[in-house]
């Protein structure tokens, strides 16, 4: 940076002088990471440098001062553009890039900075375009090594980003060492229409096997620290959300496209009336054009709205959370998978890496079905799943939760046997009673994994008691029967794969039995998604390894 300093000593008029002194002090502000400070300086210096460079040019055109000034105002844009790529400001910093490039078209920095840029806004074959022309400049040879790892990294990302082709394995296999995998915005066979649920959902536009991705989405912000209990806990969510909010509000206020794209989601009100907006809103590489600019403001109550509705917590019951201390509490806003509504009988589920959201199916999804995932644990009974979906502020409408709503407004025996399992009845009489029930009741085919889900509860302690298995074994389905019949309805879940894990364990010793460990494998390919290519990768998750 020294080495490219402003070289005007000679003149020593006014103007120059100050220019001088407002580089100098833009530099050192910059060099100390005060990024804010430093755009305000390099900004008084741009502008004096034009208003230098216009009068100049006007009344004594002296050709060598006027290079050299439109030399340092191609530098400070360039510098300014670092800082605010620094502090997200990519719209502005992108600007200022094109700015110093009009300036000098190969100017080396820049091309560097602005394919940094690029790759900030997910515009990965922009920025290998980028990194190749900042090849050519001679400054390149110096640079050498930076510039190929940049153009690597976006052939990389331009690859996953057209193909969904992740893999999280070697990462995995390294027991979450280093920094989290850089990864590419994708976006699947899908696209948001009219939900009979509510509002607006994603659909599947083509058939989509279990554990294939339907979506990759970078957090619009994301806040992360460790609770604690009690008093202390509950101050320290409140601060998070304090700061998460803060955070949205300026990504919404830095850039028209994030402004665009939270504007488009539900306050939860009128969900039936709100627009439908194009997948390709959410493509990086169409939306930024149209709107980047988008100049519509987004004001603070419903922006409010759109984040009591709209936030995550990543370490959800339908969410699992990779490489990261499982003491950490995370809340963020990712746009597109805020499409995505709660059923009951989900069919996805996600995956949270680094700042990133994978969304995958969990079972297979046939073309034109909607994907949802679960925002509460759906092995419940359909009162307790009435009041979790209360406190999210809506009311289920989902299939199973009519089918089950029908049955126990209709049936007086179910009514009853709930009434038991709230007193404590014994699990294998409970378990017991639902198979039974349920033939009474006329419930067949895929419907009895609904109950099963339901009762998952009782279930789950039959399954692992050796005594409870002792006397009602031969009486109830194989555990493998109920596993395979709750996962076919809710898809893979984390506790019916450690179910199934257990129970190969228990009946063969280890792992050696291939059509069980095949059902293993598809159980944990729903679970983790296709992310996981790698079989041995598989089994360190599913700790057979
Ligand atoms: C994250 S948004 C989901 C997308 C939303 N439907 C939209 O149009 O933008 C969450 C909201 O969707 C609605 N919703 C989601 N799942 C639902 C379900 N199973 N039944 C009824 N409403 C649901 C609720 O209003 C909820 O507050």
């Amino acid at each position: 940076m020294r080495g490219e300093q402003f070289e005007l000593e000679e003149d020593r008029d006014g103007p120059l002088e100050l220019l001088q002194s407002l580089r100098s002090k833009a530099t050192e502000l910059l060099l100390r990471e005060e990024w804010e400070e430093s755009i305000k300086v390099y900004t008084e210096f741009i502008d004096l440098s034009r208003r230098q460079v216009s009068s100049t040019g006007g009344s004594d055109p002296d050709p060598d001062s006027i290079a050299k000034l439109r030399k340092s105002l191609c530098l400070a844009l360039c510098n300014r553009a670092e800082a605010r790529a620094r502090l997200r400001d990519f719209l502005e910093a992108m600007r200022d890039c094109d700015q110093a490039l009009e300036i000098e078209k190969t100017h080396f920095k820049t091309l560097l900075c602005k394919g940094k840029v690029l790759l900030g806004l997910s515009k990965y074959s922009l920025a290998l375009e980028c990194f190749k022309t900042a090849l050519l400049d001679p400054q390149a040879s110096d640079n050498l090594e930076t510039v190929t790892v940049y153009i690597e990294k976006c052939k990389k990302l331009e690859f996953q980003a057209k193909t969904g082709a992740f893999d999280l394995s070697d990462w995995i296999l390294s027991e979450f060492r280093g920094k989290c995998p850089e990864l590419a915005e994708f976006i699947g066979s899908i696209e948001i229409k009219k939900s009979e649920l509510s509002g607006r959902g994603l659909f599947a536009t083509k058939n989509i096997v279990a554990g294939t991705l339907v979506l990759v989405t970078k957090a619009v912000a994301i806040e992360r620290g460790i609770l604690g209990n009690g008093e202390c806990g509950e101050k320290a969510q409140l601060i998070m959300w304090k700061n998460f909010v803060e955070e949205v509000t300026e990504s919404v206020r830095k850039c028209g496209r994030t402004r665009r794209v939270v504007s488009a989601l539900s306050t939860g009100q009128g969900e039936d009336s709100l627009e439908i907006p194009e997948i390709a809103l959410f493509r990086p590489d169409e939306a930024f054009e149209t709107c980047g600019d988008w100049k519509q403001s987004l004001d603070t109550e419903k922006l409010l709205s759109i984040l009591d509705v709209n936030s995550l917590v990543e370490d959800a019951v339908s969410g699992k959370v990779m490489g990261k201390n499982k003491e950490y509490y995370g809340v963020g806003l990712w746009t597109l998978a805020s499409f995505i509504n709660h059923s009951c009988i989900p069919n996805a589920r996600r995956l949270h890496v680094g700042d990133y959201v994978i969304v995958h199916a969990s079972r297979d999804i046939k073309t034109g079905e909607e994907i949802s995932f679960a925002y509460f644990d759906v092995l419940s009974p359909l009162e307790k799943r009435k009041e979790m979906a209360e406190s999210w502020g809506f009311c289920c409408g989902c299939s199973r939760c009519k089918f089950e709503s029908v049955l126990y407004a209709t049936n007086q025996e179910v009514r009853e046997f709930e009434m038991g399992l709230e007193r404590g009845v014994d699990a294998g009489n409970a378990v017991y009673m639902v198979e039974e029930g349920m033939k009474r009741w006329k419930v067949k085919g895929k419907d009895k994994g609904l109950l099963r889900a339901s009762y998952w509860g009782v279930y789950d302690e039959i399954y692992n008691s050796e005594r409870l298995m002792k006397r009602w074994g031969r009486k109830i389905p194989t555990m493998e029967v109920v596993v395979d019949s709750v996962s076919d309805v809710v898809g893979s879940d984390e506790r019916l794969m450690k179910m199934a894990v257990e129970g190969m364990m228990k009946k063969h010793g280890g792992f050696s039995n291939i059509v069980e460990m095949e059902k293993i494998m598809k159980l944990g390919k729903g679970v983790y998604g296709k992310v996981v290519s790698k079989k041995k990768a598989m089994k360190t998750l599913l700790g057979i390894e």
